[in-house]
């Protein structure tokens, strides 16, 4: 099946390398970018990898090689450093990048459904969920989905793993909202093997709200804290992407804390979301208590109006 990755920057490039490393269903990757030298490097350097990785046709392009594609990666755009949204103190977070990405979008967008107007759109560029709402407009149809909240849950589920000393992959712990500042951290259903998280970090109940506040701040800020370090957050998001692909490729069902339109809530936001061939085919409302669900209430109401400034931003309002 063939894949296509439109903005070869970090995140475009480490996706295409998750992607081809994971082989998978992806048989042909098509990678695109307003530089096309940039593309073609990045899909040269990795060519040559070819001999030791599962079979895949990679190659840089323009958007009619889209044509046919099943899938379409969407990572083009300025990213947190670039479009000065490092701050932690600045509640906007990647929101601050809405209308400039809104406008990258209002370009890319109507080249890539003009050349494969079967294809989901998977939306990877900050902030995803607004975009996603926009893309949908763009696009005229609903095969669209962000990555939403899935990197924010396996980030909870790599430090709870941390301070109870498991396997990260056997701490079961989603977030749910906005891919951004207002996101929502489930810790009711936050368990090990069934049992509640909070009661094997904190038996006896102490210090328990210093120790979320402290893990909550860690993943609510850590692409600022990775960006502090490398530039860009990449390689965790390029390892979501391929996984995300290869849950569409697949026609797997996977439930998958990804966003997609929610008619309930007019917009799109991250819940537990089933993943296929269509993209998201329902989205199942996770047990909450009642303050997680003022949270998640919250959250969309950041989430719809961002919806609205990505929509008048790209003049599709
Ligand atoms: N969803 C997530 O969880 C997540 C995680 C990390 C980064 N991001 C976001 O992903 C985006 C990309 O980040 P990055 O670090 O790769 O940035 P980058 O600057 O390294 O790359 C962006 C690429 O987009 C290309 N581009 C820009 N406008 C274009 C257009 N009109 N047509 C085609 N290509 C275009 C640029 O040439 C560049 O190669 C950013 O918005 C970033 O904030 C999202």
């Amino acid at each position: 099946m063939k894949v296509g990755v439109v903005g070869v920057g970090a995140v475009g490039a480490a996706t295409a390398l998750s992607l081809l490393e994971r082989g998978g269903m992806c048989r042909e990757l098509v990678l695109i970018d307003k530089d096309f030298a940039r593309a073609r490097g990045v899909a040269a350097d990795m060519r040559y990898a070819g001999p030791l990785s599962p079979m895949v046709d990679l190659r840089a392009g323009d958007y009619a090689d889209l044509a046919g594609a099943a899938l379409v990666i969407i990572t083009a755009g300025v990213n947190e450093k670039t479009g000065g949204a490092t701050d932690r103190s600045d509640e906007q977070g990647r929101l601050r990048l809405v209308d400039t990405n809104a406008r990258v979008y209002a370009d890319v967008v109507p080249r890539i459904v003009a050349a494969a107007p079967d294809a989901v759109l998977m939306v990877v560029t900050d902030p995803p969920d607004p975009l996603a709402d926009l893309t949908r407009r763009l696009a005229g149809h609903d095969r669209v989905f962000s990555t939403g909240t899935l990197i924010d849950s396996l980030r909870f589920r790599v430090h709870l793993a941390d301070r109870i000393g498991v396997r990260p992959r056997d701490v079961h712990a989603m977030v749910v909202g906005e891919h951004g500042t207002s996101e929502v951290l489930l810790w009711s259903s936050a368990s090990v093997s069934g049992i509640p998280v909070l009661s094997l970090l904190a038996p006896d109940g102490t210090g328990t709200e210093e120790l979320r506040e402290e893990i909550e701040t860690n993943i609510r800020y850590a692409n600022i804290t990775i960006i502090e370090g490398t530039g860009a957050s990449q390689y965790g998001i390029g390892a979501v992407s391929a996984r995300l692909a290869e849950a569409v490729l697949r026609d797997e069902g996977a439930v998958l804390p990804v966003a997609a339109y929610h008619a309930g809530f007019d917009v799109t936001l991250s819940l537990a979301s089933v993943l296929g061939a269509g993209g998201v085919r329902q989205m199942y409302d996770p047990a909450m208590t009642e303050d997680e669900r003022k949270a998640l209430h919250r959250s969309v109401d950041i989430l719809r109006k961002a919806k609205q400034r990505a929509l008048s931003a790209a003049g599709a309002g």
